[in-house]
């Protein structure tokens, strides 16, 4: 079983909520990467998503693209990346998945980036501008691997096809939960909650939501709704700033005696 279908299967019978944040490889320098691989798994993390800077983040807001943009002025490649998480994997347990584009693997080589992801101890991939109908050249690949697939809907996909997505992989789905781009924003349409309601009913993995999400209310709310959360925006904002304490009271927010921030 891969460390991702472990990690939820455990979490569901405990009946908790996953928080996974984002962090942006590179940001920093990436010297500094496994260290906050390690905060971020000591603050709770369920699992972590790694993103890799890329010239054209076309899904990206402000906070992400100019973390990107200070990653690759430091010299960050995908090669350095996955060196950095196979030494991060000597020291954290919880999953990893890595975020990139398609094209920083097409440049890379499609079967040495599994090979070398596969090695380096990463759990499972997003590659947000792959439609299902490509998916095919690679997920065979990653499959046979063993790397999780994490596939992305979003509110404007129609049900039918979210069951057809939700179906294909064994990780957990990413539902978007805006129409635009990644950033904290204060307000959701009104029909996301019976949105991620319908999206839990027929998917057959657990269902995360990202995209805007920042504060301790809304992961509580969105929460009761489906299976767990994803932050990045904030929390490349909070490692930019140091504030630590911060992004330790945020991620706190499903223990007891949490605070909300
Ligand atoms: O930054 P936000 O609004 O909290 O959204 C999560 C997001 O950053 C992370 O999952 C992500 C960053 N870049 C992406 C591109 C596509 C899909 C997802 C992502």
């Amino acid at each position: 079983m891969n460390r991702i279908e472990n990690t939820f299967s455990k979490l569901t019978k405990e009946n908790r909520k996953a928080f996974v944040p984002y962090i942006m490889a590179g940001d920093g320098g990436l010297e500094c990467l496994v260290d906050r691989l390690a905060t971020l798994e000591k603050f709770g993390a369920t699992a972590i998503e790694v993103g890799v800077p890329f010239s054209d983040p076309v899904a990206d807001g402000p906070t992400i693209q100019a973390a990107g943009i200070r990653a690759l002025a430091t010299g960050t490649t995908l090669r350095g990346i996955i060196k950095q998480l196979a030494k991060a994997r000597e020291l954290i347990s919880v999953p990893i998945v890595l975020m990139t584009y398609l094209n920083p693997i097409y440049a890379y080589g499609i079967e040495e980036f599994v090979e070398d992801i596969k090695e380096a101890g990463v759990d499972g991939c997003i590659i947000p501008d792959l439609p299902i109908e490509e998916e095919d050249i690679i997920a065979l690949r990653l499959k046979q691997a063993e790397v999780e697939l994490i596939r992305l809907v979003t509110l404007t996909t129609p049900l039918e096809r979210i069951k057809m997505i939700s179906n294909k992989g064994k990780g957990f789905l990413y539902t978007v939960t805006v129409k635009g781009i990644t950033g904290t924003r204060n307000e959701y349409d009104s029909d996301l909650n019976q949105f991620l309601k319908n999206v839990k009913e027929v998917s057959p993995i657990p269902v995360l939501a990202g995209f805007g999400i920042s504060n301790g209310n809304q992961i509580v709310e969105l929460t009761k709704f489906c299976d767990g959360v994803i932050v990045g925006s904030k929390i490349v904002d909070l490692f930019e700033k140091n504030n630590l304490e911060e992004m330790e009271k945020l991620m706190s927010v499903f223990k007891k005696e949490s605070k909300l921030v």
